[in-house]
């Protein structure tokens, strides 16, 4: 039976009886010597540590958990809950819980008391335990320590994440979909994860709890990166894993603001967190050049990147372990954050998309209904295997690109964007990080110089005067030109060899994203609802994709 003190698990109890040490606060050098010791990672040339996360390289996607039912009576408030959320019984977690303790048993801990949020108004105090120093690092560079003296010790945090990933769940008994899981559960305010060593698990963790913490209505979560021109023009990257918010965001001319989370309010924006969690997989140094250098840098985590036992030196080509190799850094690595990691209301909306079958031209103007039904579409396309062709990516929608668990229902979500748009006469702009013309496999991906030199020509007001063509089917405008790109970069139809064939996949997007909407606009407010219905127009003979009897 979990120890419960004042309605949540008393974790001090647990630690006084069960542990063997609570490793407390370690700083990035005490945490680098319980690495090498534990033989969990090995430090690089020019001080980055390499870690291997084992069989899951990046989140599993089935495997969250949300307990609403508990002998207390559990939380009545009426939650929107993201499909891939499935509900556990308190027994269920009773007995899952138990056994983790008892899996702890006799082991050292380390233990991070920080702050998530950068506004004392909206920031959530944290506890994170996790078994692993690595892990204890990552969160290191992800959040801000609680320095208060005595706070850490005295005050009870917020919420608490448990990240245990040597501990494994038994499906049939434990109601899992695998041996990984994410368990949420609000009465007691804490998070377990385990089964999985990927770090991300601990972000999303530490967002859904801010997400449900925040007070609704007064701050908008958002899933997305933030950065800031020298005239405090704000642009904001929204997109799902991959397609580019990291690498665009951390611009040599502009400065960071956020690269993972962030929350809108009355008076602008503020990040959740302090870090950044790039890709890495064939980083250059030319197109990426303060990333590269993070990978260089004394407390960046190298996730499953190749390295040389006797140089310590890394390849980050090698993608033999997985492509989703990541660099985990504290924004303070990066020669011009905003220290602060707030700023004003956004001017630029980017949406991202990576789309693997070459039909979206690389840049398109979005209205604001257009915006929010491309965010509430969040289409991407998700590479599966080595993904040499197209063959091996699959099409994604996930209702505002996944934002989160536990936040306002997408009607709310999308009224309350859509306002904020109006009301800040915000840009938006849709941008194609993936294949245009061709698909993957086919054609080249959109080079990183040309997705910088789109956003640049926005943001530069460099496309004032350029003409626009209104898209017929998906109804965005697209610029005939733009200083720096090859035209042919915002005309698909034209790189296409099989004119036909492409518009087959046209449709077929068009078709999917008609399904996607009609899946989910239950959901969505009648007025939004009626206003984003037509957006994309087919024939209604084209509305089965099957029937067009196309393969990749
Ligand atoms: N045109 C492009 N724009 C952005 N990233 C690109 C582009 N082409 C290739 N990439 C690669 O795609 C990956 C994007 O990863 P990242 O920026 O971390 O995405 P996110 O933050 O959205 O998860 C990086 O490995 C980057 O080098
Ligand atoms: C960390 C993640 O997201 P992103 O790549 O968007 O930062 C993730 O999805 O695991």
């Amino acid at each position: 039976m979990p120890e419960i003190k004042d309605g949540k698990l008393d974790l001090k109890a647990i630690g006084r009886k069960y542990l063997r040490q609570v490793k407390r606060n370690f700083s990035a050098p005490l945490l680098y010597e319980e690495i090498v010791r534990s033989k969990k990672g090995r430090i690089a040339h020019m001080g980055p540590v390499v870690i291997r996360t084992g069989s899951h390289a990046e989140r599993p996607l089935d495997d969250q958990f949300i307990v609403r039912e508990t002998p207390a009576g559990g939380i009545r408030e009426v939650l929107w809950c993201h499909k891939d959320r499935k509900e556990m019984s308190w027994a269920h977690f009773e007995s899952l819980y138990s056994r983790l303790i008892s899996y702890l048993e006799d082991k050292d801990v380390y233990v991070q008391r920080c702050y998530a949020g950068s506004v004392p108004e909206y920031r959530m105090s944290l506890r994170i335990v996790t078994e692993t120093a690595w892990h204890s690092l990552f969160v290191r560079n992800f959040f801000e320590p609680v320095t208060e003296t005595g706070k850490a010790e005295a005050d009870e945090p917020d919420f608490s994440i448990i990240h245990i990933p040597g501990f494994r769940a038994t499906p049939s008994v434990d109601g899992t979909r695998s041996s990984a899981f994410s368990i949420l559960n609000l009465e007691q305010k804490v998070i377990l994860v385990a089964g999985t060593s990927y770090a991300g698990e601990i972000l999303r963790a530490a967002f859904t709890a801010m997400n449900y913490m925040l007070p609704r209505n007064a701050v908008i979560p958002m899933r997305c990166s933030a950065n800031v021109g020298s005239a405090g023009d704000v642009a904001v990257f929204f997109g799902r894993k991959g397609t580019g918010k990291t690498t665009l965001a951390i611009d040599p001319e502009r400065s960071l603001v956020g690269d993972h989370a962030l929350g809108w309010s009355e008076k602008g924006l503020f990040s959740f967190d302090r870090g950044c969690y790039a890709k890495i997989h064939q980083l250059s140094p030319e197109d990426s050049p303060h990333i590269y250098q993070s990978t260089r840098t004394f407390g960046t985590i190298l996730e499953n990147v190749a390295i040389d036992p006797e140089t310590r030196h890394v390849d980050l080509n090698d993608g033999s372990l997985t492509r989703n190799t990541r660099a985990a850094f504290s924004m303070s690595c990066l020669p011009n954050p905003v220290t602060s990691r707030t700023c004003g209301h956004p001017r630029y909306f980017f949406l991202l998309t990576r789309d693997a079958l070459g039909v979206m031209p690389a840049l398109v103007r979005l209205s604001p209904e257009l915006a929010i039904y491309y965010l509430l579409s969040g289409y991407t396309s998700r590479m599966t295997a080595e993904a040499k062709d197209a063959a091996e990516t699959e099409d994604m929608f996930d209702t505002r690109f996944g934002v989160s668990a536990l936040t306002l229902p997408p009607d709310i979500y999308a009224d309350t964007l859509l306002e904020k748009i109006r009301k800040h006469d915000i840009r938006c702009w849709g941008l194609n990080t993936g294949w245009v013309g061709e698909p993957c496999g086919k054609g080249r991906r959109v080079g990183i110089t040309h997705s910088r030199a789109l956003i640049r020509a926005v943001l530069s007001g460099a496309l004032a005067d350029v003409r626009f063509e209104t898209d017929p089917v998906f109804g965005f405008e697209v610029p005939e030109v733009c200083p720096g790109v090859p035209d042919a970069l915002l005309d698909p139809r034209s790189v296409a060899r099989d004119k036909g064939e492409y518009e087959v996949r046209a449709n077929r997007l068009a078709a999917e994203f008609i399904r996607e909407f009609s899946r989910t606009e239950h959901e969505i407010p009648e007025k939004i609802r009626s206003m984003l219905s037509h957006v994309i127009s087919l024939e209604d003979s084209y509305f089965d994709p099957e029937s067009f009897g196309f393969s990749l």
